[in-house]
């Protein structure tokens, strides 16, 4: 399998103001100290532009893009509005989006196709709800997700997958170890099915309550290529120590 560094990503969601340039400029001071990780920092859209003159080498992306180029979509930004705001990739298919904007798993692989076809990458996330682990079919449900979110032009190192609990955001519960290292190997499985060996090449990210307290743990477990950090990116004290902790 090859080896890519690894990657930790903030995502603020609808966090933050122009006065907390301070906290990413203390990260892009740990991404100077660390060339070794890969860092990223996904601000509310309104901040990509200012966060970008700054970020050094934190490589900042957005939340969310629209599927289509322009047209009539009040409210959505398309890929290259991103782009030319200063984002290189954006996070698709947070569960948060497809509970609040009921996006589909199609929905997800056309975004994802712009963003490819817009030359950004995309962090594609993907994980089950508690009723859905509790059904003890968490694996195929979230593999089915993941099958059906890939875009046709997956292939290449443009691509994460963030696989993501959604009982586990936000709220301190975070699965066992050995369920965390069943799912990306289940996830591993599927995109070298879906892609061949480009699917070697593809990061998996786990998310879902990452803290200075186990991210070490976390991030050690086979397959898991990095972390998509909510709460603990806010803060350069929660933050830096999830860097810290990440393999090297
Ligand atoms: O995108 C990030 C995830 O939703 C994780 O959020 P959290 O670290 O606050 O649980």
């Amino acid at each position: 399998m090859a080896t890519l560094p690894s990657y930790i990503v903030g995502n603020w969601k609808m966090n933050g103001s122009a006065a907390d340039v301070v906290v990413l400029q203390a990260i892009a001071d740990a991404a100077a100290a660390h060339p070794d990780i890969e860092i990223g920092i996904c601000p509310p859209a309104t901040l990509i532009g200012s966060f970008a003159a700054a970020a050094g080498a934190v490589r900042i992306g957005a939340q969310d893009c629209h599927a289509r180029a322009s047209g009539a979509h009040t409210g959505n930004l398309s890929a290259a509005m991103i782009r030319e705001a200063g984002a290189t990739y954006s996070i698709i298919g947070h569960s948060e989006r497809r509970a609040d904007q009921g996006e589909t798993d199609a929905d997800v692989a056309a975004k994802a196709e712009a963003l490819h076809a817009a030359g950004m990458g995309a962090i594609l996330c993907v994980g089950e709800t508690l009723d859905e682990r509790d059904s003890g079919n968490a694996i195929a449900i979230v593999t089915a997700q993941l099958s059906a979110s890939l875009p046709a032009s997956a292939s290449g190192d443009w691509l994460s997958v963030a696989y993501e609990p959604v009982w586990a955001i936000g709220t301190g519960r975070v699965p066992v170890s050995e369920d965390i290292a069943a799912m990306h190997a289940a996830l591993r499985a599927t995109l070298i099915e879906k892609l061949g060996e480009a699917g070697n090449g593809v990061r998996i990210l786990y998310g879902g309550s990452v803290n200075p307290g186990n991210a070490a743990e976390i991030l050690g477990i086979a397959d898991v290529g990095g972390a998509l950090v909510g709460g603990a990116s806010l803060k350069a004290e929660t933050f830096l120590p999830i860097i810290e902790a990440a393999p090297r």
